[in-house]
């Protein structure tokens, strides 16, 4: 061990060598500086996990699941929390392949910090092996490197700006009215509430991704865009399989799950290249007869205008938003309401803000959106309480870091287990409380590891892509729902478990009653 003045010591030449030392290359926290526990890093080996055969490739994964253990790809996020309350925040196992899960705020700080430029995040290997049979170019969430950042580039530009999703706001308020009347006059099974959800994220991305109106809330909708939703779901969840290890021989041959997958994966295809060429025919049309209006969004025309990017990458890249865009805003819409009718005291609180800034008819504008405090509080509560993803913030490390004390060497896959902290580092962590997110700014940031927890849209230049369009559509449904309508839970569904396959939702879909409000 070291005394204080030796460690102040050593910090300062650790500094200074710290780019080119050989001996002294472990990266040990967020800005570079050591510890006297992280001087004395243990090695990667040393990482507690589970052992024996539990380490082996391929068959460790396997091992982690039933009819080994109790848990499920889908209850990942318990199985995870047992191995840190066993072994401590850094635990190694095999999960595909070798992975150190670490749930220490600090530690994932750290592991943002240094991602650099172009942060790795593995691709889904079934995809991978889909894309490769298929001869289907890599998309945005596959690639790595420059050729990442040179897709990424001219999207951040159109769907990353400060603005980029309130230009749609009223398109997309349109879509959330249709929505709301729906809930409001009719009785649902809790599955046909279920899919009514998923036919409004669908709705909502389409009027952005296709710029036009699926119908997928009319008597008869187009049953390519009804099944596209099942067929996104199914592809999700055989990507969640294989990545965690439950299918290991989709890279060799097709077996169930990749055939599973492909099936879907087929279909997901198929439907959104028709929209796609719908939509460029519309836009052709457009520009003939001089009906386009250069003014109004269209992010198909202005990709399609971008002389960097060819028409299969703008097709493929059209293809990925529409698949990671449905599925996840689907749930998450889901589990606001579910907390919002669970809580009730703070949906008054929310409908209090919403009538007074919008009266029960306004649609929701970017200036009101800007004065919902409550709101934003109460999204990002639920965020905390139900994370939206389990393992979704994962890097291939580029660097050699200390992570816990361990070092841990660049290349290795790196889970950042923030659901656990979301828990272990807040006060009342079982209460649903937006307020804890009113306090000043300064009074959450005490601690700068603390705004690395609730990340439910990932971090860095890697983050999610769509997570402006994501909020805009959730906040949409809570506003316009609240407006009219009183969300209650059946008595069966005051509990609901939460499962991930990928994205949070409840084990059994959740009863809601809808009420007007007279
Ligand atoms: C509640 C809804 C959503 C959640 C919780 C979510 C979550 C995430 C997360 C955690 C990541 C990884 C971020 C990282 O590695 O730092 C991600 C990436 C991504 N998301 Fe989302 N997402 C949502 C909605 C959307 C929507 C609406 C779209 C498209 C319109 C979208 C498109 C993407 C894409 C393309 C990536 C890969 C980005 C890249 O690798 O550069 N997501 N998302």
């Amino acid at each position: 061990m070291f005394r204080s003045q030796n460690v102040t010591f050593l910090r300062n030449i650790l500094d200074k060598c710290f780019v080119n030392s050989t001996v002294l290359r472990w990266r040990t926290s967020s800005v570079g500086h050591i510890s006297s526990d992280e001087v004395e890093a243990k090695p990667l080996n040393a990482i507690p996990g589970p052992g024996g055969l539990y380490q082996w490739p391929l068959i460790g994964s396997l091992l982690n699941f039933k009819p080994f253990t109790k848990f499920t790809t889908e209850t990942i996020h318990e199985y995870l929390d047992q191995l840190h309350d066993k072994y401590g925040p850094v635990v190694k196992l095999q999960l595909g392949s070798q992975v150190v899960v670490i749930s220490d705020p600090k530690d994932i700080e750290t592991v943002y910090r240094n991602e650099g430029r172009y942060p790795q995040r593995p691709g889904p290997s079934i995809l991978d092996a889909y894309n490769k049979r298929n001869n289907i170019q890599d998309n945005i969430g596959q690639l790595q490197g420059e050729a990442w950042h040179a897709l990424r580039t001219p999207v951040n530009k159109r769907l990353m700006k400060a603005d980029s999703a309130t230009h749609y706001l009223e398109q997309q308020n349109k879509v959330t009215d249709d929505f709301v009347h729906i809930l409001g006059t009719q009785n649902f099974t809790p599955e046909t509430s279920q899919d009514l959800f998923f036919r409004y994220a669908s709705e909502s991305i389409a009027v952005v991704i296709f710029n036009k109106r699926l119908g997928l809330f009319e008597a008869n909708p187009d049953q390519g865009s009804v099944d596209f939703l099942k067929a996104a779901e199914t592809s999700l969840h055989m990507i969640q399989k294989a990545g965690l290890g439950k299918s290991l021989a989709h890279k060799w041959y097709r077996n169930k799950t990749y055939r599973t997958f492909e099936n879907s994966q087929n279909l997901v295809r198929r439907v959104a290249i028709g929209h796609i060429e719908q939509a460029r025919k519309v836009l052709e049309q457009e520009m003939k007869t001089g009906e386009f209006n250069e003014d109004s969004p269209n992010l198909l025309y202005s990709l399609l205008s971008d002389k960097k990017l060819t028409n299969e990458t703008v097709a493929d890249l059209m293809i990925s938003l529409y698949f990671a865009g449905t599925d996840s805003t689907a749930k998450y819409t889901q589990v606001f309401l579910y907390n919002l009718a669970k809580h009730q005291e703070k949906q008054q609180n929310l409908r209090k803000e919403i009538l007074d800034l919008l009266g029960p008819e306004g649609p929701l504008t970017a200036t009101a959106l800007s004065k919902m405090v409550y709101l934003k509080a109460a999204l990002k509560e639920s965020f905390r309480m139900i994370p939206p993803v389990a393992i979704g913030n994962t890097r291939i490390l580029p660097v050699d870091l200390v992570l816990g004390g361990y070092k841990v060497p660049a290349g290795m896959k790196v889970f950042m287990f923030n659901k656990r902290p979301a828990r272990t580092h807040f006060e009342n962590p079982n209460q649903f409380l937006p307020e804890r997110w009113l306090r000043s700014e300064d009074n959450t940031k005490k601690d700068s590891a603390h705004s690395m927890i609730v990340l439910p849209f990932g971090h860095g230049p890697r983050n999610c892509i769509g997570r402006r369009f994501a909020v805009q559509e959730i906040y949409l449904a809570a506003v316009k729902v609240l407006q009219k309508l009183q969300i209650d839970l059946q008595p069966e569904s005051a509990f609901e478990r939460f499962i991930y396959l990928p994205f949070a939702q409840a084990e059994k879909p959740i009863r809601f009653k809808f009420t007007k409000i007279v």
